[in-house]
């Protein structure tokens, strides 16, 4: 049997990222093992374990699990803390990597019992794919078109049971029958300080950093209630630490926050980009998410899954459906005056 724990499986397919191996590498191993690792999302980690403990006692493959959320907070992890808790085998896809029916086919009818598929940003699957996909889901069973035209039959293959457990950044864009299907949808929300101080305590103490309190509580405030993002702070702050010298306080974190863009409130680089946009060149909005999009030089679907979330739940932009609109806080987080005559804004 494979170990579930694996970081990077053979077929693991990693979406490009700016980010390097050494901070791939450095993300894998803060990763938590166990749920009761796992920092935060309460309700959540309450959910999955009785699913968990459920099939356990039924002696049966727990049923299929949708994680949901912005990038960072924790979606692979929980899939490989679901394989690691239940003691089953993990294998890794992404929708990406699942273009054709046939592609599909050849991973379900690989699975060994038991197994744990994980497809990470299953929302870009191709259609052929979702469509077997339903059919494996519900009855473990696939058809498989052989040949073409007035000749052409179906043969039907029983697969091995599995527990799915899907991905997305994007859940709006799932088809209700294939979200229908998962037995227990996640939803993970951002992360509030306190959770992230202790996401950054327990990477510290794994780093063998001496990280004061305060110091934690500054990088977690900062971090866009990511626990990715506060890891990755934490990273720089070492590095500050080890070249200049007198330890990851403080000031290491204010003079290497700064050296890094990361504002006050923890916005980077392109939300204020968005922000910037909106406010000077729209007046505030609203504007379009692709106009906007183009105007910053980014795609529209980063905007969407990974810029927006955070201001909208920090109630800087609003999504209208004439387009986006930045609130009053943004105009004074961006030290910007609103004009006010007859503003139109006023009660955004
Ligand atoms: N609840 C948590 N407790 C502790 N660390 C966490 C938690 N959630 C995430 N992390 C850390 O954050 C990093 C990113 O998490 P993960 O890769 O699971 O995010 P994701 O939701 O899959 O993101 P993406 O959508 O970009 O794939 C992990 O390396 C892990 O160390
Ligand atoms: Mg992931």
């Amino acid at each position: 049997m494979t170990d579930p724990t694996r970081d990077d499986p053979a077929d693991l397919v990693i979406r490009p990222t700016p980010e390097s191996d050494a901070e791939l590498a450095f993300e894998g191993a803060l990763r938590p093992r166990t749920l009761a690792e796992f920092v935060g999302q309460s309700k959540v980690r309450g959910q999955l374990q009785l699913l968990l403990d459920a099939a356990a006692m039924q002696s049966r493959t727990p049923d299929h699990i949708l994680l949901a959320g912005p990038p960072g907070l924790g979606k692979t992890t929980l899939a490989m803390i679901v394989a690691h808790e239940s003691n089953r085998p993990l294998r890794m896809s992404s929708g990406p990597a699942i273009q054709h029916a046939g592609d599909l086919a050849a991973l379900l009818s690989s699975l060994v019992p038991g197994e744990v598929l994980f497809i990470d940003e299953i929302h870009r699957m191709a259609r052929s794919a979702e469509e077997m996909l339903y059919l494996a889901m519900e009855d473990f069973r696939i058809d498989i078109m052989v040949g073409k035209g007035a000749g052409a039959t179906s043969i039907p293959l029983d697969l091995a049971p599995f527990t799915l457990v899907g991905a997305t950044t994007r859940s709006g864009l799932l088809p209700n029958p294939l979200r229908d299907r998962f037995g227990f949808t996640a939803n993970l929300e951002f992360y509030d300080d306190v959770e992230l101080e202790e996401v950054l305590a327990r990477a510290a103490r794994l780093l063998a950093l001496d990280v004061p309190a305060d110091a934690r509580l500054e990088i977690a405030s900062r971090s866009r209630g990511t626990p990715r993002i506060a890891n990755r702070l934490l990273r720089r702050v070492r590095d500050y630490a080890i070249v200049r010298g007198g330890g990851a306080g403080m000031e290491a974190v204010h003079a290497a926050l700064e050296l890094y863009d990361v504002d006050p409130i923890g916005l980077d680089r392109l939300d204020r980009a968005v922000l910037e946009m909106i406010v000077t060149r729209f007046d505030g909005g609203p504007v379009g998410l692709n106009t906007l999009a183009v105007s910053v030089g980014e795609e529209a679907e980063t905007i969407e899954s990974v810029v927006e979330p955070f201001l909208v739940r920090i109630g800087m932009l609003t999504r209208t459906p004439r387009g986006r609109v930045a609130t009053r806080r943004a105009w004074d987080h961006l030290g910007v005056r609103r004009p006010d005559s007859g503003s139109l804004f006023d009660d955004v």
